[in-house]
């Protein structure tokens, strides 16, 4: 491939490194979440939004908690307007949240933007440019000094609108867009430049939002271009820094993370991380990184499927099955080792909550392979653990107890995993819970060749059982009995007798639900097998346990 066709970063943009504090620094508060799935997000879509979608997904936001939302580029389009009027007139902005407008800088839009918000009690007008190198010249034919009149010019004109806006308490935001592609000088000057202009104060902070428009190196380096902006921009107590970070190399996640560390005390995104190309950074990621740590990531994402059901029909488009924390399969181990680990995990969880008294979900969470406890996202346990033929003996057992009240002994495990693997094998698809249950039961519980017809016990003195019954092997009926020290025994006698000499190498037996089940190892016909049955009663489940295993021997 022709590599040489591109260049480093170093190369392209000027990263002036003085002092980097970011790599010590630790995270212990959320920064500022403000989703723009509404604006950055719908541009991006094939079919934008109507009023009712983008009602819906903006419900969601204000529901989960994000305190500032960029509605749209209401000078874009008549929807984009009309939707902006629509959260006017109908009263949708809460007083704790902040709706957020954006302009190009170009006098005609940003006319058509304030008259979009006519009416809002509390608003951000966001006007952006490019500012790098190629985008001046190739995009905008400005140079530096031109681009900058622009900005001002546009900027006065903001200032303008809203002063004459009277009953609207409106705010400023300035992108230079490409940031990370900008001289580092340059960006200063504009943004200290509108700083001024604006006159921010701490309490009517400018944001000054550094995106990184398509994504150009590894995230120290955005990390660092965001720590020299945190330390030079002036009056930065009137700043409020912002970063907008796209995924273009796939680590817009690792930029926004190491940009707060770095001195960001906002962040854009989108949920699921939808946007231009391969999207905005996503949001929901960030939040529940954040959460993983243990700190308040002030939005509730409890419910995820409700989120991604919302986003998926206002955005038409999927989410992926592996999103990090929404995905259908982020929760599931399909893989032998990783479902023995969870398994035992969740069982030591619940001993413990057992043991001390704690509900489970208020208990330290540690159990291998989840990095968060699915229930609280929404998730339940049931698709943890879900069995193909490169699952073990841990996930097959653990299904059959969660779903099937069977809890298999642990010499029985491995006998019926390799079941499970040929016949998982043999199909190349994953067993369901029923599935299972069902092999288990024609695998173990089968009737055979020998029967067993009016059988009781007799306790005839304290240790001496007699066993009687009719016994039939394929066509020979006859009635047989044998003694022994427990009911068990004697029944292996009177099978002796009918000429099938048994062993029990191993038995286990348990009750849940009224009803007992009963497994149990026998050697017969020089073979080693396990036979199993369910019965309302114990003792008729351990008989009919030892049957099946001497049918299982017989096959
Ligand atoms: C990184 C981002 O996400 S930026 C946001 C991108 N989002 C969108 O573009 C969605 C909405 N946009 C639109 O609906 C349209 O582009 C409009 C209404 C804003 C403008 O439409 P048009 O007037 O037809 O212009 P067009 O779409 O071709 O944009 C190109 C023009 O805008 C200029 N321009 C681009 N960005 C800016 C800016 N921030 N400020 C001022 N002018 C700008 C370009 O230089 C170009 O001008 P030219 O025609 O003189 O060369
Ligand atoms: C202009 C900014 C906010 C942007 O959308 C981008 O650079 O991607």
């Amino acid at each position: 491939m022709p590599h040489h066709r591109y260049r480093p970063f170093q190369d392209r943009v000027d990263v002036p490194v003085t002092e980097r504090t970011w790599p010590s620094a630790r995270v212990e508060r959320a920064p500022l979440w403000v989703p723009v799935d509404l604006r950055d997000g719908n541009q991006a879509l094939a079919e934008p939004m109507d009023t009712p979608r983008k009602r819906r997904f903006f419900d969601l936001l204000v529901g989960t908690g994000f305190k500032e939302i960029e509605v749209g580029y209401p000078s874009a389009s008549r929807t984009d307007f009309d939707f902006v009027r629509h959260l006017v007139t109908t009263d949708a902005v809460p007083d704790d949240v902040t709706p957020v407008v954006f302009t190009p800088a170009r006098p005609e839009l940003i006319d058509r933007t304030f008259e979009s918000i006519a009416g809002l009690p509390r608003a951000v007008v966001h006007l952006y440019i490019a500012t790098s190198p190629v985008w001046r010249d190739v995009v905008l034919g400005r140079d530096r000094g031109e681009v900058w009149r622009t900005v001002r010019e546009a900027a006065e004109r903001m200032a303008r609108r809203a002063e004459a806006a009277r009953d609207s308490h409106v705010r400023f935001q300035f992108s230079p867009e490409t940031y990370n592609l900008t001289e580092p000088d340059f960006v200063l000057e504009l943004c200290d430049g509108l700083t001024r202009l604006w006159d921010a104060s701490p309490d009517r902070p400018v944001t000054h939002n550094l995106p990184a428009t398509v994504e150009i190196a590894t995230p120290n380096v955005y990390a660092d271009q965001i720590e020299y902006m945190h330390r030079h921009l002036a009056r930065r107590d009137s700043v409020i820094l912002s970063v907008h970070p796209h995924n273009d190399r796939g680590t817009g996640v690792a930029c926004a993370e190491l940009a707060v560390l770095a001195g960001a005390q906002r962040v854009e995104g989108c949920l699921f991380g939808n946007g231009e190309r391969t999207g905005n950074v996503d949001l929901v990621t960030l939040a529940l990184n954040l959460y993983a740590q243990g700190v308040d990531p002030m939005v509730d994402f409890g419910d995820i499927d409700a989120v991604r059901d919302t986003v998926e029909h206002c955005n038409r488009l999927p989410v992926h099955p592996r999103h990090p924390y929404g995905g259908d399969l982020v929760y599931t181990a399909f893989s032998g080792t990783h479902q023995d680990a969870i398994s035992k995990g969740l069982a030591r969880h619940a001993r413990r909550a057992a043991e001390s008294g704690v509900p489970a979900e208020r208990l330290p969470w540690e159990v291998p392979y989840l990095p968060i406890d699915p229930a609280d996202v929404g998730r339940s346990y049931e698709a943890v653990i879900r069995v193909n033929s490169q699952s073990g003996k841990g996930g097959v057992a653990h299904l059959l107890r969660t779903h099937h009240g069977i809890d298999l002994p642990e010499r029985m495990r491995p006998d019926f995993s390799r079941v499970v693997q040929e016949a998982t094998d043999d199909s190349g698809r994953e067993a369901t819970p029923k599935e299972l249950y069902e092999l288990f039961a024609a695998t173990y519980m089968a009737e055979g060749d020998v029967r067993l017809h009016d059988w009781s016990i007799h306790q005839e003195a304290p240790g001496v059982h007699r066993f009687v019954c009719t016994l039939q092997s394929g066509d020979r009926v006859g009635d047989h009995e044998g003694t022994g020290t427990g009911p068990l025994s004697a029944f292996v006698d009177a099978l002796a007798g009918a000429g099938h000499q048994v062993d029990i190498v191993d038995f286990a037996e348990h009750k849940a639900d009224g009803e007992s089940t009963a497994y149990a190892e026998c050697r017969s016909n020089d073979t080693t097998v396990w036979g199993a049955a369910r019965a309302a009663s114990a003792l008729t489940a351990s008989v009919e346990a030892v049957l099946s295993a001497v049918n299982r021997a017989l096959r």
